[in-house]
C-alpha cells in the first residue's frame, strides 16, 4: 500500500474524533509510532518538520516512511509540518509526501492568501493535499484580554474567507494553544467559542490544532528525577482535546509529548545503567516508551482507535 491523503482520514473524522499528527525524526520514533498505531488499528499522519528533514534528509525520512507502511501495512499519509515558503511545500510535493503545509500565518492575510493559493494549485495538479495556517500561536500564553486574543486568534470570518479563496484542504487555528513544554502560565484555557464560530462557518470543513500536547507529567517529573531541569510545564489538558475533536478538529499535531517520553527513558536508562553504552540499550526502552504513550493518546485523547 502507498502513502495515503488525509482527505478520506479528515471525512470520516470530522465531529467525531481527531487523527494524531506526530512529528519524526528518525527510526526509533517512525516505529514507536506507527506500532501503536497498528496495535490501535488508528489512522496516522507521520510529519516532517523542515529541521527534521535537514537533519536526518528527506530521502531518509522517506525511506523509513516507506517501510513503516510496508512493515504494518497501515494506510499512513506523509505531511510536511510548517512549510514556510513554496520552495520547501514543492520540494516535499515532488519527493512524494502525500499533504504539505504551507504557514503563511506570519503575513499580512492578503498575503499568506496569495503564498497558499499557490501551493495548493502547485500541490492539488500532482495529488497532494495542503494544510493553511491562519492566526499566531507564538506567545499567546499571554493573551488573556479580548483585543490581546482578537490580535493573535483566528477571527472566524477571516477563516472562512481564507479557506474560500485559497482552496486549502485544512485549516491550522489558533484558539489558545502553543508549541512546546510550556503552554499555559495559570490556568489552562482554550477559546472554545472561537472554535464553534468557526467550524460553524465552514461546515464539514477539517480544522488543525497545532501545539496540542498535553505534556504529561509523569515524563516531566521523570526527566527531573535524573537530571532533567523542565520547570513549570504545561499542557493542554486531555478533556480540552477530546471535546475539540468533537467540534470539527480532525488533526492533532503532537511532537513535545514524543520529545518527553524519548528523553525520560533515556534519562532513567542512562542513569540506571551507567556500565552501558551500547545505543540500543537507551533506544530501545525509549521506542517502547513511545509506543505506549502514542497508544494512550490514540485511545483515550484522540479517540482514534479502531477507526481504520
Ligand atoms: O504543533 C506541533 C507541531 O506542528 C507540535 O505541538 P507540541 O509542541 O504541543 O507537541
Ligand atoms: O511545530 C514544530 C514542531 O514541534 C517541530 O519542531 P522542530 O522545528 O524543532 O523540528
Ligand atoms: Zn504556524
Ligand atoms: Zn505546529
Amino acid at each position: 500500500m502507498p502513502l495515503v491523503s488525509s482527505a478520506e482520514m479528515f471525512k470520516k473524522a470530522y465531529g467525531n474524533y481527531a487523527v494524531g499528527a506526530f512529528n519524526v525524526n528518525n527510526m526509533e520514533i517512525i516505529q514507536g509510532i506507527v506500532d501503536a498505531a497498528k496495535e490501535e488499528q488508528a489512522p496516522l499522519i507521520l510529519q516532517v518538520s523542515a529541521g527534521a528533514r535537514k537533519y536526518a534528509k528527506h530521502i531518509y525520512l522517506m525511506k523509513l516512511v516507506e517501510a513503516a507502511v510496508e512493515d504494518t501495512g497501515l494506510p499512513i499519509c506523509l505531511h510536511l509540518d510548517h512549510g514556510e515558503d513554496f520552495e520547501i511545500c514543492k520540494a516535499c510535493v515532488d519527493g512524494g509526501f502525500t499533504s504539505v503545509m504551507i504557514d503563511g500565518s506570519k503575513y499580512p492575510f492578503e498575503e499568506n492568501i496569495a503564498l497558499t493559493k499557490r501551493v495548493v494549485e502547485y500541490a492539488h495538479a500532482r495529488g497532494v493535499v495542503v494544510e493553511g495556517e491562519l492566526g499566531r500561536l507564538a506567545g499567546v500564553e499571554d493573551a488573556v484580554n479580548v483585543s490581546a486574543k482578537d490580535a493573535t486568534y483566528t477571527d472566524p470570518d477571516q477563516a472562512a474567507e481564507f479557506v474560500r479563496r485559497t482552496g486549502v484542504d485544512s485549516l491550522a487555528i489558533a484558539i489558545g494553544t502553543s508549541h512546546g513544554a510550556y503552554k499555559f502560565k495559570g490556568e489552562p484555557q482554550l477559546d472554545f467559542d472561537r472554535l464553534a464560530k468557526i467550524a460553524a462557518l465552514i461546515p464539514g470543513f477539517p480544522i488543525v490544532l497545532h501545539g496540542a500536547s498535553t505534556v504529561l507529567p509523569e515524563f516531566v517529573a521523570k526527566c527531573n528525577a535524573y537530571g532533567g531541569q523542565i520547570k513549570d510545564a504545561q499542557g493542554v489538558p486531555e478533556e480540552m482535546l477530546k471535546k475539540a475533536g468533537t467540534m470539527g478538529v480532525c488533526k492533532i499535531n503532537i511532537d513535545t509529548d514524543l520529545r518527553l517520553a524519548m528523553t525520560a527513558s533515556i534519562r532513567e536508562s542512562l542513569a540506571q545503567n551507567p556500565d552501558k553504552f551500547d545505543p540500543r540499550d537507551y533506544l530501545r526502552p525509549a521506542r517502547e516508551a513511545i509506543k505506549n504513550m502514542v497508544k494512550h493518546k490514540i485511545k483515550n485523547v484522540l479517540g482514534a482507535s479502531n477507526r481504520l
